[in-house]
């Protein structure tokens, strides 16, 4: 493990809709580093009230060299903000600035940012270039990568999007200096879901790390983004539209999506409700077989140890299993969870209600 010096490059292999991910520190303030962005007359950054003030004005210098126009535009902050009014105003911002089918849009920003602004660019002009620029430790180790964009809807999450490749994604870490910390664990939360669903030696490193990176080591961060970084485009690779192996990403997310909807949208992070969900998730996988509760009581501690909660919210069971059914993995109505066959290795599989009921009971405040 080392500090990177200069950026390390992972690969999406996805045909003609190929992408460089550059990882490194200081990335925002090099033009060099953009080179594989598209050529346009105009940019369009947009970030939100709480990014813009850190890290706009350092990427709009940056871009300036390679752009006539670059426009600024901050949204308001929040997942209650991923929504059709917020949307909106990326649409209004374009057509105000006069935008044209080449316009590139640049993401500076978390998940939120980069969901919509994905999906911002996948429906403008029906379709124009688009990169992420990820601020959080989330967006560098997931969202930024694989082209998953979406809004919510109040009654299910990221129920309306598309999935729409960036050109580039550019992790610079040093801003994740910034961080909260409670957005930094929510991170860890999507890093540790790596190792049930694909690598446990990776997830033996992040047992053995996982001080190092709540304490933000460089090296330690470093090492997480990039390792991250080659399963989720390993995976994606694979399976651009999720029709069979990407719904492993999901790992956590049936019951995770449900906390967040349930309870509105940002009363719990992303990140929480995943970590927590994944708690559940292998509790499931353990009445199915797939692994024993040594494993799960092991994952149950990772989580809580990154600062994650392992009890879930007392929303009904009965409620839970409403929410559960809007998830976009149901079919026919019947609910579709993402289960660990054996540690390392995951599949989407069907319970009995009567068994996620008793998954619930045994993992929700009273
Ligand atoms: N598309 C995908 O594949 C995918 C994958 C995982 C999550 N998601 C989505 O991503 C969203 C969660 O993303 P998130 O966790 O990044 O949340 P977020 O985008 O809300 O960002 C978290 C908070 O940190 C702030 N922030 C961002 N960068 C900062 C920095 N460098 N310094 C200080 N503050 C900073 C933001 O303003 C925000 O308040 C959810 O909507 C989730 O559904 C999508
Ligand atoms: O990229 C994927 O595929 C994922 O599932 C990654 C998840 O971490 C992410 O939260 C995603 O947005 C969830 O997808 P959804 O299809 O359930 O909305
Ligand atoms: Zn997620």
């Amino acid at each position: 493990m080392s500090v990177l010096l200069s950026p390390e490059r992972v690969e999406i292999q996805l045909g003609e809709r190929s992408y460089p991910i550059l990882i490194g520190n200081g990335l925002l303030g090099e033009p060099r580093h953009f080179d594989a962005a598209p050529a346009a007359a105009s940019a369009l950054i947009v970030s939100n009230t709480t990014v813009a003030p850190l890290y706009a004005r350092a990427l709009r210098d940056t871009l300036a060299g390679r752009f006539q126009a670059v426009h600024m535009l901050e949204l308001p902050d929040g997942e209650a903000h991923k929504d059709w009014q917020t949307l909106n105003l990326i649409f209004d911002a374009l057509l105000r600035h006069g935008c044209d089918r080449k316009t590139v849009l640049f993401a500076l920003g978390g998940g939120v940012v980069g969901d919509m602004v994905g999906f911002a660019a996948a429906s403008y002009m029906r379709g124009v270039p688009f990169v992420q620029v990820p601020t959080t430790l989330l967006a560098q180790v997931d969202s930024s990568v694989g082209g998953k964009t979406a809004i919510n809807h109040p009654l299910g999450k990221n129920m309306i999007g598309a999935f729409y490749q960036p050109r580039l994604v550019m992790c610079d870490l040093a801003t994740l200096s910034t961080l909260p910390a409670r957005e930094l664990s929510a991170g860890l939360a999507e890093i540790i879901k790596y190792g049930p669903i694909y690598d446990m030696a990776f997830f033996d490193w992040i047992e053995a790390n996982i001080d190092a990176l709540m304490a933000r080591d460089p090296a330690a961060l470093a090492h997480a983004v990039r390792r991250s970084c080659e399963i989720k485009a390993a995976v994606v690779g694979q399976d651009e539209r999720e029709t069979g192996l990407r719904a492993i990403l999901n790992f956590g997310h049936t019951f995770g999506h449900a906390i967040e909807s349930g309870l509105g949208y940002g009363e719990w992070l992303h990140g929480e409700a995943v970590g927590c969900g994944m708690v559940l998730a292998a509790r499931l996988s353990q009445r199915l077989g797939g692994v024993d509760e040594a494993f799960v009581q092991r994952l149950s501690a990772l989580v809580e140890r990154a600062g994650l909660p392992v009890v879930a919210p007392a929303l009904g069971l009965e409620r839970y299993l409403e929410l559960m059914r809007i998830d976009k993995k149901s079919e026919a109505g019947e609910i579709r969870f993402v289960v660990i066959d054996q540690p390392g290795s995951a599949a989407m599989r069907s319970a009995p209600d009567t068994m996620v009921r008793e998954v619930l009971a045994q993992g929700c405040a009273s």
